[in-house]
């Protein structure tokens, strides 16, 4: 977007002098003010540095880059990945909150293989199955892993293992106390071309002693009945789901086998309404609006790098990785969809971990560390156990670090010194349910989404992924003793690994 750094710098350096703390007292409304709620989703963005000028500057971008329009092209299913000439039509698989003739056919199509995820569950529920190893990696792994770590009780009816890494040892691990006998595998992959899953998938249908167990989830089903897996045990999905995208299409399936259908549709109705909330909410109360903007101000206002996420919940300790990927993969870009450079930095490196272990062992840098590192907090309301005295002590620990992160502390001794000024967003669910990860996870979406809009690049492809792809399978046989490498120092290197020398 043009002229986005100007429109920032302005107020960037007018707030260069204000620490967040005298920003709060000046402003006694602002803890209401600066919160927004969406059904269970209440996110507070006090703690951000930024005044109601900056906002009205920042809200000024949005309504230049039409966020508004974006929004309503992503889930009326225009072609907003113009380098793959596709629509993203993830909003698609969990509800009908576009009317387009398009948006509704997609939506019939996943309805209809919903249908057939419940038949499939119900069968397996049937059988003597305990057990599932579901197999893919990327978004064919990350987001049912997340879910299912999140919300699976333990006395659900199968047991759900996720084999991503072609690391033997990933297999090795997963397999080993697991009953071939008792044990079925659901291979899932868009393209069914990624080399992990295949080669996992291959492991797994060698312990399994065939594929008559074996489930596939992909745009491609000759590819997976290729392998063996026969055309009734396939779920299609469609190259208008986006890889990363694509938890709520049978994707899914060991969430819906984990959790039951029922509890996966509400993880969908949630996203649903997280959806609804984003095409119909004013831009001002809309809240993955809010987010992605709180995104831009800190990326290309105060030039932060890095962008910490820290869930409160040990239920929520696998969103990190989930949002790696959404994030950096969706983000990483320097080229616009124009095909010029980019005029600001994108995304900023996301990391964290679940509090309040990483209090122990990261956090000292965010409270005094040179760089400023903005994070967003995640906490849940009402805990799922009986231990009140643990959810008291997380809920305290999670308030003591945002506030301490704001506003510092004084010393006259410079090592006891905490310079506060460090942004951060709050965001709580009342209860971790289905509906409220999902809607979550929408609202994270979205924001990644806008952010792209506003950087002016494509959130929805991801080539930079595929040199070392390619790279990798030209240097196997090399590896394996047949030919040369190209380059000279891969070709060195390729003899220590060959000889120990
Ligand atoms: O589902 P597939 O085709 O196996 O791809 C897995 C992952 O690989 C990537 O293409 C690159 O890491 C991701 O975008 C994707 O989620």
């Amino acid at each position: 977007m043009g002229g986005l750094r100007e429109a920032l710098d302005a107020h960037v350096r007018r707030l260069a002098g204000t620490p967040l703390s005298a920003l709060i007292a000046a402003d006694p409304e602002r803890a209401q003010a600066f919160a927004l709620r969406c059904g269970p989703l209440y996110v507070n963005f006090a703690r951000q540095r930024y005044d109601r000028a900056a906002l009205d500057a920042l809200f000024a971008i949005a309504e230049r880059a039409d966020l508004a329009g974006a929004l309503r092209r992503l889930l009326e299913g225009d072609i907003v990945n113009p380098t793959e000439a596709r629509p993203a039509l993830h909003s698609a698989l969990r509800g009908a909150v576009a009317q387009s003739a398009f948006a509704l056919a997609a939506r019939a199509q996943a309805v209809s293989v919903q249908l057939r995820m419940r038949e499939l569950v119900q069968a397996l529920a049937a059988s003597p199955v305990t057990d599932i190893v579901s197999i893919g990696i990327g978004g064919s792994d990350l987001g049912p892993r997340l879910v299912v770590d999140a919300l699976a009780q333990p006395q659900a009816r199968f047991r759900v293992h996720f084999l991503s890494n072609v690391d033997g040892h990933a297999a090795q691990r997963v397999l080993a106390g697991l009953d071939p006998a008792r044990t079925a595998a659901v291979m899932i992959s868009k393209t069914f071309t990624t080399q992990e899953t295949l080669l996992n998938g291959g492991i797994v249908r060698d312990w399994l002693g065939d594929a008559e167990r074996m489930y596939a989830v992909t745009a491609y089903p000759q590819r997976a009945e290729a392998f063996g897996i026969a055309p009734e045990r396939v779920l299609p999905m469609w190259d208008w789901v986006g890889g990363r995208y694509s938890l709520w299409s049978a994707v899914g399936f060991p969430i819906a086998l984990a959790l039951g259908m029922e509890r996966f549709e509400a993880l969908l109705e949630g996203a649903a309404a997280l959806d609804a909330h984003a095409l119909q909410a004013p831009l001002r109360e809309n809240l993955p609006v809010w987010h992605a903007l709180t995104a831009v101000w800190n990326r290309n206002g105060l030039q932060a790098a890095t962008q910490a996420v820290l869930p409160y919940d040990e239920r929520l300790r696998l969103l990190p990785a989930y949002l790696q990927q959404l994030v950096m993969e969706s983000l990483g870009k320097s080229v616009r969809i124009d095909g010029a450079s980019v005029a600001v930095n994108t995304a900023p490196v996301w990391w964290g971990g679940a509090g309040t272990d990483t209090q122990h062992s990261f956090f000292q840098a965010l409270h005094q560390g040179t760089q400023v590192v903005p994070a967003d907090f995640i906490g849940v309301r009402q805990a799922a156990h009986g231990f009140e005295a643990n959810h008291a002590a997380l809920l305290a620990n999670l308030l003591a670090q945002t506030e301490a992160l704001a506003n510092g502390q004084d010393s006259e001794d410079p090592h006891r010194r905490y310079p506060g000024n460090r942004p951060s967003t709050l965001l709580l669910l009342d209860a971790l349910t289905p509906q409220a990860l999902g809607m979550l996870i929408a609202f994270y979406e979205h924001s990644v989404y806008l952010q792209a809009v506003l950087w002016q690049i494509n959130a929805f492809d991801q080539f930079g992924v595929e040199l070392g792809k390619q790279l990798a399978s030209r240097l196997l046989p090399a590896l394996q003793g047949q030919g040369q490498a190209d380059d000279p120092v891969t070709q060195a290197l390729l003899e220590v690994l060959r000889t120990g020398e």
